[in-house]
């Protein structure tokens, strides 16, 4: 089943208790005011039974929780209409690292290998005080309540479907208390709920645990890899990769519209060459790193800068809405881009150059972040990265045609239209 799987950050009360005080302060300057969602990319995706092998001298925590999954497309629904857009609940285990900072996208803590094995969906009618209990070798460690929770599933659904188009199959992950249980190699973990099928699973020092392709690609995105754009938005160019990932939602065409919300000041293109994956690569070294592409193509990495919260920076609300990722089906293949990081990138805004840079100017290089995004987590064909943008944004405005190019790769065009229109025409 081709889904999208998302979770959501500090939705249990424990953990905005915990990190009130930090809350208040730089760089987040105010508690979150709206969801603060992730991804669980395909490669984290397991089943019942499966064997989870560990990271290597990095604790991992267990982070048993419940999972709504979509029964059918749900677009800007209201949380009083979610129950008939449910198809049922499963019970999950959001593995994660330990988490310092929840200021920039947690990629290395949350997506590697086998991060979320799911359990078997069944009905439930009420979930609202249902208790998730955590088992470490058949002894209880954990035992939390879906009452602690911030917001409900409902209200989850509402939020996310507000900006993301859901599709059947599609899961929420509804939060985790901000204790976590240490997993170790040689433990079995189960998780358990009243009324739903058990998850159990074991884990393993071995690295020789296959990883099993499911689910569709993986759209990685880079903040901030150039940095004369890093300065035009008042940042200092990251020391390491900061890496957002983008769901299949977003993702629109060549000659399609982007929808600009209403009630903006701010919404801005952004020009990117695209690497697509054509092998599966697990610590792959930067020397070998273009044997792994399977070739190129461009995207149009819009953001609503309205929507930025400091938390998982920049949010899913910001890059990852219905239509704002248009993406060039044609792949060029790589044998026919002699010099990656020496390629001219462009924006024009209705015909007039607004944006020009170049690849050679990259902060981390293709093959760079190849090795490091395999470091952690295997990267699978079809999988995409979008590398970044250059110095030249500006806010476009319905009716605009936008264009963005990379030199030898190709070229997308786009036409910015208001969500009235937008709405106007999907009657
Ligand atoms: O200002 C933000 O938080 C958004 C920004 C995103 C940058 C890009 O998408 C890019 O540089 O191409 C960021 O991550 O800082
Ligand atoms: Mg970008």
């Amino acid at each position: 089943m081709k889904k999208s799987v998302f979770a959501v950050a500090l939705n249990h009360r424990s953990q905005t208790e915990h990190w009130n005080e930090a809350f208040h302060q730089s760089p987040y300057k105010t508690p979150p005011k709206t969801p603060v969602w992730f991804i669980k990319p395909r490669n984290t995706h397991r089943k019942m039974g499966d064997v989870i092998s560990l990271p290597e001298q990095q604790q991992t925590f267990s982070g048993g929780t419940l999972a709504v999954v979509m029964g059918k497309v749900a677009r800007k629904i209201r949380a009083a209409d979610a129950e008939q857009y449910i198809a049922g609940y499963a019970l999950a285990n959001e593995l994660s690292l330990a988490e310092e900072s929840f200021y920039r996208p947690a990629i290395k803590a949350k997506c590697r290998d086998g991060f979320c094995p799911m359990g078997e969906m069944a009905g439930l009618k009420d979930v609202s005080a249902l208790d998730i209990v955590t088992e470490v070798n058949g002894v209880v460690k954990q035992s939390w309540s879906t009452s602690e929770l911030h917001r409900n599933a409902a209200e989850l659904i509402a939020a996310l479907s507000d900006f993301a188009t859901l599709q059947a199959g599609d899961v929420i992950l509804l939060g985790t208390p901000q204790q976590r249980i240490p997993v170790n190699a040689g433990d079995s973990v189960t998780i358990k709920a009243q009324g739903l099928p058990t998850l159990t699973n074991s884990f393993s020092d071995e690295t020789n645990v296959k990883t099993q392709p499911d689910g569709h690609p993986t759209l990685f995105a880079l903040g901030l890899n150039y940095a004369d754009h890093a300065t035009e938005l008042d940042f200092n160019a990251p020391e390491e990769p900061l890496v957002f990932i983008k769901a299949p939602n977003t993702v629109t065409g060549d000659n399609c519209v982007s929808v600009r919300p209403d009630n903006l000041e701010y919404m801005h293109y952004e020009a990117e060459l695209v690497v697509v994956i054509g092998k599966t690569a697990r610590n792959v070294k930067r020397a070998e790193a273009f044997d792994y592409v399977a070739g190129y193509t461009v995207c149009n990495d819009y953001a609503v800068r309205d929507y930025l919260e400091n938390y998982y920076r920049p949010n899913l609300r910001v890059k990852s809405r219905d239509t704002l990722t248009p993406l060039l089906a044609k792949i060029t293949p790589r044998e026919a881009i002699p010099d990656v990081q020496n390629l001219q990138l462009k924006t024009f805004v209705n015909g007039e150059l607004t944006q020009s840079g170049s690849t050679r100017d990259m902060v981390f290089s293709v093959a760079f972040l190849i090795e490091y995004l395999s470091e952690f987590m295997t990267l699978q064909p079809g999988d995409m990265i979008a590398t970044g943008t250059p110095k030249g944004l500006a806010d476009v405005k319905p009716g605009d045609e936008v264009v963005v190019e990379v030199e030898g790769v190709g070229r997308l065009t786009n036409r910015i239209v208001s969500e009235k229109q937008f709405e106007e025409n999907l009657k």
